[in-house]
């Protein structure tokens, strides 16, 4: 052995050192192959009758996460023309069973508490970001509780004043933003609308102390906070990252600054002069008679500003986008505001967004095509048997729905892919809204009774005791965004083209690509 070695000189010591990582690579590439072949052939041969079919994929582990995490809806089409309304992917992982259009998002959001949990898969990403004792970090039972909080702190009243303050920051924003100088330039909307939708609603429901703060640190903090939502934290949000570590010392920073608000409020230093959420949650208390703790009411509102912020910020800027791509609605929405509320345009008041179905109609069929939130999910407890099927699945799979995807179904709606806010005139669309809700099943989870929406394909608020409390202050703040913005500007796509831009679904939640460019022109004022 001495001898070969000492023979072969330096080209022997070259090939001993560089066998090893050849054989690694190729020992690597054999282990692939035979994950790949295994992973093939346990799909066409081991296939279980009771289970719904599987997605076709090469990689074990990776399986379709690539395809579905490109463009979900896409994905959903797809596999939907294959297999129909219920079939398994592997996302990174796990096993997905996706149950589609009505029956399944009824099977899915309406699931009992003993079948399908939602805290098992949201807590992770949630509670470093919420904080400990809420939303998903507690009981099912005191979510519910929570929820009803919320709920029953937007009073007419309430909502009267949101109106008011909203539109001031609108007008505000309109007026100093240094987009908006001059009487005609170009924006990037998803920037500057995420930048006016925390705004309005940290004026209305956060109160005037979070408002005021975002102009400072507040930004800064919230920004890190929302860095706990990357997609990686899906698996890694417990993981030492600097992202991670930012978000929970921002976690800690807002606890204390909501904390302080709170004693600062009781001690009598500030009135109550406003009805956000803040001064509300101060007075409510469990059934146990408990007040909520000052941790609590921060997270709550940390909860609230996260929850609102991202679908609605998205939302706005769909709106925009899509009246940019179609200019004479906006024509349409100044004139419904002449008609309903005077010539004039006198200052909007919360009765007066009632006399604006058209503005209603915008925010509606936006949401239809443009659902913030493509997929729901539910971690299985207990073997299922899907409605109307032979399908079982069991506790190890986890249950997805899209109600997004039933509100693009043709069976439902006449033309789909076509944004057009008049289709919510009557009789317009294959389905019958309001028979339907005249027929639904209504139901009460703790925090106000609400319509079970079993046959309805369209439902971007969800169902169930999930479904979302924040709809009527999201519709609020969106219209009066909209009223707002249509009296001081037109706008059209760059050029006047009739494109649309593509979604990003990079994040948890989905919205406009950006940047996303249009351009805008100050309306002349009348004398
Ligand atoms: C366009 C705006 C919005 C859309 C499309 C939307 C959509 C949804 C959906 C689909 C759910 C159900 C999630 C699930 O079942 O897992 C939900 C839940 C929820 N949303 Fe919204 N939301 C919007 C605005 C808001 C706002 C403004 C707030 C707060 C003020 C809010 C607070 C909540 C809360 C607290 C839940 C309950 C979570 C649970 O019970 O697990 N949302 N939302």
């Amino acid at each position: 052995m001495g001898l070969l070695a000492n023979l072969a000189g330096p080209l022997g010591d070259f090939a001993a050192s560089s066998s090893l990582p050849v054989l690694v690579v190729v020992g690597f590439a054999s282990f692939i192959l035979l994950a790949i072949v295994l992973n093939v052939l346990q799909q066409l041969l081991l296939k279980k009758p009771n289970e719904p079919p599987m997605v076709f994929h090469w990689l074990p582990v990776i399986g379709s996460t690539i395809t579905y995490g490109m463009d979900p809806f896409a994905f959903f089409f797809a596999n939907h023309k294959k297999y129909g309304n219920v079939f398994t992917f592997i996302l990174l992982g796990r096993k997905m069973t996706v149950c589609l259009d009505t029956t399944g998002n009824n099977f899915i959001l309406n699931g009992k508490i003993k079948d399908v949990n939602a805290e098992e898969i949201y807590s992770p990403l949630c509670t470093p970001v919420f904080g400990k004792d809420v939303v998903y970090d507690c009981p099912n039972s005191k979510l519910m509780e929570q929820k009803k909080f919320v709920k029953f702190g937007l009073t007419q009243e309430a909502l009267r004043s949101y109106v008011t303050l909203i539109t001031h920051e609108c007008e505000d924003f309109f007026k100093r933003h240094k987009t908006f100088k001059g009487q005609q330039g170009t924006f990037d909307v998803p920037k500057v609308m995420a930048e006016l939708t925390i705004y309005t609603a940290s004026r209305s429901l956060q109160g005037e102390e979070i408002r005021n703060s975002f102009d400072s640190k507040f930004a800064e903090l919230y920004h890190d906070l929302d860095m706990g939502f990357s997609p990686i934290n899906f698996m890694l949000s417990w993981a030492p990252l600097p992202h991670n570590r930012a978000r929970d010392n921002a976690r800690e920073t807002m606890i204390k600054l909501y904390s302080e608000i709170v004693r600062k409020r009781r001690s009598g230093v500030a009135k109550k002069d406003s009805h956000d959420m803040i001064w509300h949650l101060m007075d409510c208390k469990y059934k146990d008679g408990v007040p909520v703790p000052e941790h609590e009411i921060a997270g709550i509102m940390i909860a609230l500003l996260m929850a609102g912020q991202h679908s609605s910020s998205s939302t706005s800027a769909w709106i925009l986008l899509r009246l940019a791509q179609n200019p004479h609605i906006v024509e349409e929405l100044l004139a419904e505001q002449k008609s309903a509320l005077g010539h004039h345009l006198p200052p909007v008041s919360y009765e007066d967004l009632q006399k604006l179905p058209l503005h209603a109609q915008v925010v509606k069929e936006t949401l239809r095509l443009h659902a913030p939130i493509h997929s729901i999910m539910r971690k299985v407890k207990q073997p299922l048997v899907v409605d109307g099927t032979n399908y079982v699945v069991p506790p190890s799979h986890t249950l997805m729905s899209s109600p997004g995807f039933s509100a693009q179904l043709d069976n439902h709606f006449v033309n789909p892919a076509h944004w057009d806010p008049h289709r919510w005139d009557a009789g317009q669309n294959n389905y019958d809204e309001e028979r339907d809700e005249a027929d639904e099943e209504k139901i009460d989870y703790g925090w106000g009774v609400v319509s079970k929406g079993t046959k309805s394909p369209y439902l971007p608020f969800g169902a169930g005791r999930h479904r979302c409390i924040g709809e009527q202050f999201a519709y609020l703040q969106l219209q009066t965004i909209v009223v707002a913005f249509v009296r001081e500007f037109k706008i059209r796509n760059v050029g006047g083209s009739k494109d649309i831009i593509g979604t990003d679904y990079s994040s948890l939640f989905s919205r406009p690509l950006a940047p996303a460019v249009v351009e805008w022109e100050r309306r002349q004022k009348e004398l």
